[in-house]
């Protein structure tokens, strides 16, 4: 496979800068988990693109640095005076502790020189510029990796500017729950651009549901198994936990000078056991609590005092914020505490160290390491977990991890997971893992072993780029067929030729007046038939050559309000689940076996928020249940509907297989694998019963709707590929024989017409604005017809 170039954007390079004379600059590797990742990355050809550590005001400096840094495959993003407010500001003193669930630091509430709308503002700026040079740099077919929070609204401006451009978005930090995201003022904003890139992924489950979460409860837009969906755009969701590159770490760990940092280490420590600590000096990584616990250790554990020693490595990092001063200070005075209590002449308990150390130093310590202390409060992964278990030499450590740590869902098999807030279990875990037997140290060693060994960062860039890569190209196929406006000439003509012909029709929205609120679900409450199709539809219901279908997610009593008295017209009520013609009685096309033990929980949360949101109402269908907000006030319903929504995420649907979709003014849960595409293989069957005398094969088919994005199945359902395979497979699926289904279509691209109403993006190949559109084709048909 021929891989496409990619650009990888993140705030820092994997190397910072610092200028040694007018022209000349010498670099060291930038800190953090992001930069080890990504350098990773051997089989891509890369162009990295970001901050190089460094403002530099004067072009000869600018121009000396672009060209010692392009020898190392980077481009530098010169951020200027924006810098300090976007990186210090907004992005580590906003962005970071939201992130984390650490809040909005008390500044923003004290000091009236820090204000939020500035730092947002150069936030945006930051976020210009940065895109601003991908333009630059940016060939047709390069893929676009924009990498964490720093840029998330690189990938809208991406698209702006190039709606074909290829973009990914990677979140290294948690994404927290809806409940702490939404305290951020310029929330909306954010989530709307990440939506625009075609692949956004995260380290965890977790992370990805809380921002699906946050999309549905904040933007109120459906989420289905595919993704988020927006206006009929898919942003697919997907989890892609990161790894190491282990061969690295094992081959340092096999070279000499390793060897000879171990042995001197030993040396050093002799006597005693061994705890690590790598962290950067930040306000997650829970340094103070480790040191708390440890303390808690020694004041319990007697016989182990001056026998074991902690050895924190903690990397400087963002020095330019306050509370990064407050740690650092709090840390040293725990230190000094401790080392007060526990220290003798000849040795202390605690070294802690406020530099970086050197790669081959670091590899020799993780392999003659007794125990690797992570206490991390919240972290995106924790690489450093993986590095230990990478480099463990002949006698295996014990990894006490945080389940706070992204790394507890991939690690915590071999681990002794912790709450690192609780002091007293930390403290436990170490007396566990010092005393803990060769044997379940090598079992344990062994299961994390396999596992960073197969999950690599090679194995992660390669997963999310194959993705990114199979939805894009899946769109680009689509693209040259949708979505183009319906000539409505074309679909009479056709319909003129055809001996057979089936019409597939939507209700809300497609044979209702238009909604004058833009909104889609008809959930604006225009639940009546438009007035001028309600002769036209009989005279066509009336054609022998004519099946006319109303397929749509009301209840049967609407459909019933609305067509009863037609003679010969199907409706298809709740998505298909009932199934009537109108010359006889309602039957259910309910699939076997649906659980529908969800429903009277739902209902119970829906009454308490009906009963507390004035102007709200719900209904309840056999398959579904809808809150409707539309008459409330429109604040406070949506307010409610986001508290409904942690309801019953917590409650009643909890391990139910049910979908949940947020229209603009409403909710509603429904069961899973209720779509129109999936009833529309059992009505068929239905029909083609019915017309027992069916001997011409239908030759036309037109199928219109202002669907969902779950029900966009049905437009591909009859896609004349697809019934071309139907055909040719042995069992059809189509809940008929395989005999009747050959002879029951005879569809290709010129008498198969899907439409979509007023979208942008859709499976439909065509589309039309509005309702009024419909009437005026439903017109011409007839006219057809008489004729
Ligand atoms: O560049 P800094 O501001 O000094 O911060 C360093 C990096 O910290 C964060 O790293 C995260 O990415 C790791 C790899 O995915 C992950 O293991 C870790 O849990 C995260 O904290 C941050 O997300 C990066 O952007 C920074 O470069
Ligand atoms: O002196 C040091 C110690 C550690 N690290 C590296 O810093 C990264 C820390 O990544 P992690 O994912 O654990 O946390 P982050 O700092 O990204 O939040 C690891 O790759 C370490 O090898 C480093 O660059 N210098």
């Amino acid at each position: 496979m021929v891989r496409p170039r990619l650009l990888v954007v993140s705030m820092s390079l994997p190397v910072t800068a610092k200028r040694v004379g007018e022209e000349s600059w010498s670099f060291t590797m930038s800190p953090g988990g992001l930069v080890s990742a990504l350098l990773g990355l051997k089989e891509f050809e890369t162009k990295w693109i970001g901050w190089p550590g460094v403002d530099v005001h004067d072009a000869v400096g600018k121009k000396a640095l672009s060209i010692a840094l392009a020898e190392k495959g980077c481009i530098p993003v010169f951020l200027e005076e924006v810098c300090d407010q976007y990186y210090n500001g907004y992005c580590n003193n906003i962005l970071w502790p939201i992130f984390h669930y650490l809040g909005t630091p008390p500044e923003y509430r004290n000091d009236s020189a820090i204000t939020y709308q500035s730092q947002y503002d150069a936030y945006k700026k930051a976020n210009r510029i940065f895109f601003d040079v991908v333009k630059e740099h940016y060939q047709e077919g390069d893929v676009v990796w924009c990498h964490d929070y720093h840029v998330m609204l690189l990938p809208q401006y991406l698209k702006e500017y190039n709606s074909k451009m290829k973009v990914g978005w990677f979140l290294h930090t948690p994404f927290p729950s809806s409940e702490m995201y939404k305290t951020l003022p310029s929330r909306s904003e954010l989530l709307r651009s990440v939506l625009t890139a075609d692949l956004v992924g995260f380290h965890t489950y977790d992370f990805a549901r809380h921002f699906v979460n946050a999309c549905m409860c904040i933007l109120g837009i459906e989420a289905t198994s595919e993704g988020v969906v927006d206006q009929g755009k898919v942003t697919q969701v997907a989890v892609f936990p990161i790894g190491i590159e282990p061969e690295r770490f094992i081959k340092t760990s096999e070279l000499s000078e390793v060897s000879q940092y171990m042995k001197m280490f030993k040396n050093d420590f002799a006597g005693r056991k061994l705890i690590l600590g790598v962290d950067r000096l930040d306000t997650i990584k829970g340094i103070p609590q480790k040191y708390q616990a440890f303390e808690k250790f020694l004041e319990e554990n007697e016989e182990w005092r001056g026998k074991v020693m902690l050895l924190q490595i903690a990397v400087p990092t963002r020095n330019g914020i306050g509370e990064y001063q407050k740690i650092k200070d709090q840390c040293h005075g725990l230190v000094g505490r401790i080392n007060g209590r526990f220290g003798s002449i000849s040795s202390v308990p605690i070294i802690h160290l406020d530099c970086s150390i050197d790669f081959n130093q670091l590899c020799a310590l993780y392999a003659i390491t007794d125990v690797l202390l992570v206490t991390s409060l919240r972290d995106g992964m924790n690489l450093v977990s993986s590095e230990f278990v990478a480099c463990q030499n002949a006698e295996k450590g014990v990894l006490i991890l945080s389940e706070f740590a992204g790394a507890g869902q991939s690690l915590g098999a071999g681990a002794l997971l912790v709450n690192p807030w609780n002091i007293k279990e930390v403290s436990t875990a170490i007396g566990e893992a010092l005393n803990m037997s060769p044997e379940e140290k090598e079992r344990k060693h062994q299961i994390n072993f396999q596992y960073v060994k197969t999950h690599s960062t090679q194995q992660w860039a390669d997963d999310f780029m194959n993705k990114l890569n199979e939805i894009t190209t899946n769109g680009e196929l689509r693209t040259g067929e949708i979505p183009n406006e319906l000539r409505q000439h074309d679909v009479v003509q056709q319909f003129s030729k055809s001996k057979n012909r089936l019409l597939i029709l939507g209700f809300y929205g497609t044979l209702t007046m238009p909604d004058t609120n833009q909104d889609r679900r008809g959930d604006g409450m225009n639940l009546e038939l438009h007035p001028q199709l309600k002769e036209r539809l009989k005279v066509l219901c009336s054609d022998p050559k004519t099946t006319v279908v109303v397929l749509s997610r009301s209840e049967k009593s609407r459909l019933d309000q609305n067509f009863g008295d037609y003679n010969g017209m199907w409706l298809a009520a709740e998505n298909g689940m009932f199934l009537r013609h109108t010359s006889g009685e309602w039957v259910t096309k309910m699939p076997e076996h649906m659980n529908l033990d969800w429903i009277d929980g739902v209902k119970h949360v829906f009454k308490y928020f009906t009963e507390r949101t004035p102007g709200s109402y719900f209904e309840t269908s056999e398959t579904s249940v809808v809150w409707n907000y539309q008459h409330a006030d429109a604040e406070f319903g949506r307010a409610q509907a986001r508290d409904m929504l942690q309801h019953l995420w917590a409650g009643p649907i909890s391990n139910a297989t049910v979908d949940v979709v947020r229209g603009s003014h409403s909710v509603e849960v429904h069961a899973v694998g209720v779509t129109k595409g999936t009833a529309m293989e059992r009505i068929l069957g239905e029909i083609v019963l019915h017309n027992k005398s069916m001997n011409t094969p239908i030759d036309y088919v037109l199928c219109i709707g202002s669907f969902l994005g779950k029900d966009e199945d049905v437009y591909t359902f009859f896609e004349p590929e697809l019934t071309k395979k139907t055909r040719s497979s042995p069992d059809t699926g189509n809940g008929f024989p395989k005999k009747v289904s050959s002879r029951v279509v005879d569809l290709n691209g010129e008498n198969y017409f899907s439409v979509a109403i007023g979208k942008t993006h859709t499976k439909a190949s065509y589309f039309l604005d509005s309702s009024d559109d419909v009437v005026q084709l439903i017109h011409k048909l007839c006219s057809h017809n008489n004729a």
